[in-house]
């Protein structure tokens, strides 16, 4: 048994945290925001992820897990704070990891491990936190371990992934790394693999995110293609990964998500070498357009249309709206109308608006305009599904063919069954 402090409480430290209390460490979670901790001190959980609650909820009652907003010593220190990224600069935001690391200085004793668990640059480890950390007066390998081990979770299956997924870690040194080895050893059942350079574990993360973009992107492009040849591409995608060595993923309305839209521009950091990834990255964002391009070929023109998108998690299942290719779609339908309603040559009149209605049953978020099933689709022209959320699967095609004015629906995540809808009088086009 150890002690730990897990520096942020997010959707990877929270889990995190939960997972070593429960495994018997005496685990504090600290975070900046008062709100998180406040909560938490109630035994609120405000993480949506499957199973967490009960999970977080045991490790509290255990008294294995408390909360704290102060920075305290621990034999071991957690990392799982934002490395948000700027999507014009392309440059990602160090400052929350470096925070981190001073807040923990005060308090690391000589034989303390830190673990970095955040996804960042290359690089960031020994560049970013070890300075902030040696403001101690301790150094990094010798007087204490530092280590990145980054964290390959998939939302919606995070609890079992955390027990089952391999591991990577990557110290400063052979000590460090066997420090925290140590640690993960007491509940990760899957693999541990061991470097001995943090920089290494921090571009493993980063290339196996990236793999999944540009393997999305190829499968977006193929999809792109294929319409070109009337085929269905998702069709011909699963024939093709019959083969042994083939793996190509699903083409969709893009790449969502806190991790793979951003990650592959890490690799950028320090490098002029992104070619590929860059393509990858652009194509995948480019699909919003598609699709708005497929309403215009459905529908003649979007003026006047009402467009319901269904989906505005960044995929099924989750209520996570960050980079969610359905709010893409929304504001490429919104881009769609600016081109509409800008000065006519004739001076015609100005064209009206494009609706959009946005509907999702995972999602909570207040800031959003959100409408329930029944209004997202009354009157409406056609809906897109941009979310495979299982709720999707169960729709009644005939139930939205009385609501709706035009019997157009565009399914990007194949959760339809396109003879259904087709024979409600729908057109079906898909991803
Ligand atoms: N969410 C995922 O699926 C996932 C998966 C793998 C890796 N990651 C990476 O893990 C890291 C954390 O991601 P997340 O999704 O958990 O973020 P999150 O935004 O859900 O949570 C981060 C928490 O850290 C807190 N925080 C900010 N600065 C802090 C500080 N100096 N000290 C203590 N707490 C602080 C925030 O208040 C917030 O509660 C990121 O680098 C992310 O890329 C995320
Ligand atoms: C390598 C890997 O597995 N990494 C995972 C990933 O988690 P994620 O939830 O972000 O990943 P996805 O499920 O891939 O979804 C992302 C977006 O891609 C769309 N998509 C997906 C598959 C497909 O064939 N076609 C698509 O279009 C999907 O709809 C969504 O918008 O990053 C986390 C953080 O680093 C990791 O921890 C986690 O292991």
């Amino acid at each position: 048994m150890s002690t730990i402090y897990v520096h942020g409480l997010g959707y990877i430290g929270l889990p995190t945290a939960a997972m070593f209390a429960n495994y018997d460490h005496e685990v504090t979670g600290y975070d900046t925001d008062e709100a998180v901790i406040e909560g938490l001190d109630d035994g609120n959980v405000h993480i949506d992820e499957p199973g967490l609650r009960a999970f977080v909820t045991q490790a509290l009652e255990s008294g294995n897990l408390t909360v704290s907003n102060e920075v305290d010593e621990a034999k071991y220190h957690i990392i799982a704070v934002p490395t948000p990224f700027d999507d014009e600069t392309k440059e990602p935001t160090l400052e929350y990891v470096e925070a981190a690391g001073e807040a923990i200085a005060p308090h690391l004793r000589p034989g303390d491990t830190v673990i970095l668990e955040s996804t960042v640059p290359p690089g960031t480890t020994v560049e970013t936190l070890q300075p902030a950390l040696e403001q101690s007066g301790l150094d990094a390998g010798s007087d204490f371990a530092l280590v990145h081990c980054p964290e390959t979770v998939l939302p919606g299956n995070i609890i079992t992934e955390l027990k089952e997924n391999d591991r990577i870690i990557g110290g400063v040194n052979g000590v460090s790394t066997e420090a925290a080895v140590r640690l993960y050893e007491s509940f990760v059942e899957g693999d541990i693999y061991t470097t001995e350079n943090a920089t290494t574990a921090e571009f493993v993360k980063l290339i196996q995110n990236t793999y999944r973009d540009v393997n999305i992107a190829l499968a977006n492009e193929l999809a792109l293609i294929g319409e070109d040849y009337g085929i269905d591409s998702r069709e011909a995608i699963e024939m093709a990964n019959t083969h042994p060595r083939v793996d190509i993923h699903h083409p969709g309305p893009g790449v969502g998500g806190h991790c793979l839209p951003i990650d592959p521009w890490f690799l950028g950091q320090n490098s002029d070498n992104l070619d590929l990834i860059e393509r990858a990255r652009a194509i995948n964002d480019g699909m919003a357009d598609h699709v708005v391009e497929t309403l215009r070929d459905e529908l003649g023109s979007l003026e006047g249309r009402t467009i319901a998108v269904f989906g505005v998690a960044y995929k099924g299942n989750v209520g996570d709206t960050r980079q969610s290719p359905g709010l893409d779609l929304a504001q490429a339908l919104q881009k769609a109308e600016a081109e509409l309603a800008s000065p006519k040559p004739d001076g015609g009149v100005p064209p009206s608006a494009v609706g959009v209605r946005l509907h999702d049953p995972h999602v909570a978020d207040q800031t959003l305009d959100l409408v329930d099933r029944k209004s997202a689709i009354a009157g409406a022209d056609a809906v897109v599904i941009t979310a495979d959320h299982d709720e999707f699967e169960h729709l009644d095609p005939a139930a939205f063919a009385d609501a709706m004015a035009e019997r157009v629906v565009v399914d990007t995540k194949d959760v339809l069954d396109p003879s259904e809808w087709k024979s409600e009088g729908f057109s079906v086009r898909r991803i």
